[in-house]
């Protein structure tokens, strides 16, 4: 989170672009004369994400990519996405790998080792999201491979589906589910903090429940937000503001289609067409950057800047 922390300063603003990719939504240029068999899906995804970060490396803090999509492709896809791991790294940026995995704990561990570590692991992720369902043992080994790695953590804690209440809304002990699972995520940080005041355990909190987002900032004072649902999902500025600390840290805010498939956005449509799909892209990077400046507590971050 240090290093999170770091970066956020650095660029002025907490935003992570979600590289989601779908096939169906690529820019034309890049799905030209394919039939979409999985190795021609996972060469374009591969291209598709490796120029969304040539444009957005110089802007933001993280990526997130989402394994679904590349896992989807079997074995071709897997390798397309260690190269964007490696490619978005290299070009300065943090990686939050979105698996969403877990398991009891032995097995927990070889999720960590895979994912975690820049150095240590095949696939070298700075961060993982993980489910938190199967309990404090099985959160553990990701614990301690994160901090031997340098690495860090989002476990589930307010998802931003509809349905997520379901379970994460019953009250158990005169207290919700998802508070639980702050209490224990947020121990599990206060155990870890670095320099920033924020541990290696953070929290996914989504922006289409700002309320729980607001209540969750003051229960768990040493955990870092990762808040999904902006954009696409329907959170705006005003909705995430109440995820932030004093200073403008403590949550970075994801946006994947809202800014990867900006081309098909009815604001940048008429403005770019297909082949400039990247400059939609950074449009859109440059306009959810701005409605979070000037909307949230970030704007104490930009006015630090020199
Ligand atoms: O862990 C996540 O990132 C996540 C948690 C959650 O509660 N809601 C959620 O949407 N996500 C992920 O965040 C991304 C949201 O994508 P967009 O709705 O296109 O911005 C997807 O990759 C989701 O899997």
């Amino acid at each position: 989170m240090d290093q999170l922390a770091g970066a956020v300063r650095r660029c002025g603003n907490p935003v992570v672009v979600g590289l989601d990719p779908r096939w169906e939504q690529l820019p034309a240029p890049l799905t030209n004369a394919m039939l979409g068999e999985p190795q021609e899906r996972a060469g374009a995804y591969l291209a598709f994400c490796q120029q969304i970060i040539d444009v957005v490396a110089p802007l933001v803090p993280a990526v997130k990519p989402q394994a679904a999509f590349f896992e989807e492709l079997g074995p071709v896809g897997m390798t397309a996405l260690g190269t964007v791991i490696r490619y978005a790294q290299d070009q300065g940026l943090l990686v939050i790998l979105d698996g969403k995995r877990n398991d009891i704990g032995s097995t927990a561990e070889a999720y960590a080792r895979g994912w975690l570590g820049r150095r240590d692991s095949p696939w070298g992720a700075d961060s993982l999201t993980v489910s938190p369902y199967l309990g404090e043992d099985s959160l553990t080994p990701f614990v301690n491979v994160a901090t031997q790695r340098s690495a860090g953590l989002f476990v589930l804690v307010k998802t931003s589906n509809p349905g997520g209440g379901l379970l994460q809304d019953l009250v158990a002990d005169e207290l919700c589910v998802y508070r639980h699972v702050a209490e224990l995520v947020d121990r599990l940080s206060a155990e870890t903090v670095g320099e920033c005041g924020y541990g290696i355990v953070g929290a996914v909190a989504g922006a289409t429940y700002p309320e729980q987002l607001a209540e969750l900032r003051q229960a768990m004072p040493h955990t870092w937000f990762l808040v999904p649902g902006f954009g696409s999902q329907g959170g705006g500025a005003a909705d995430v503001a109440g995820g932030f600390d004093e200073q403008g840290l403590g949550a970075v805010v994801n946006s994947s289609r809202g800014i990867i498939f900006a081309h098909q956005r009815e604001e940048y449509r008429g403005k770019y067409d297909d082949s400039q799909w990247q400059r939609a892209v950074e449009e859109a990077t440059h306009d959810m950057i701005a409605q979070l400046q000037e909307g949230t507590p970030v704007g104490q971050l930009s006015r630090k800047l020199p």
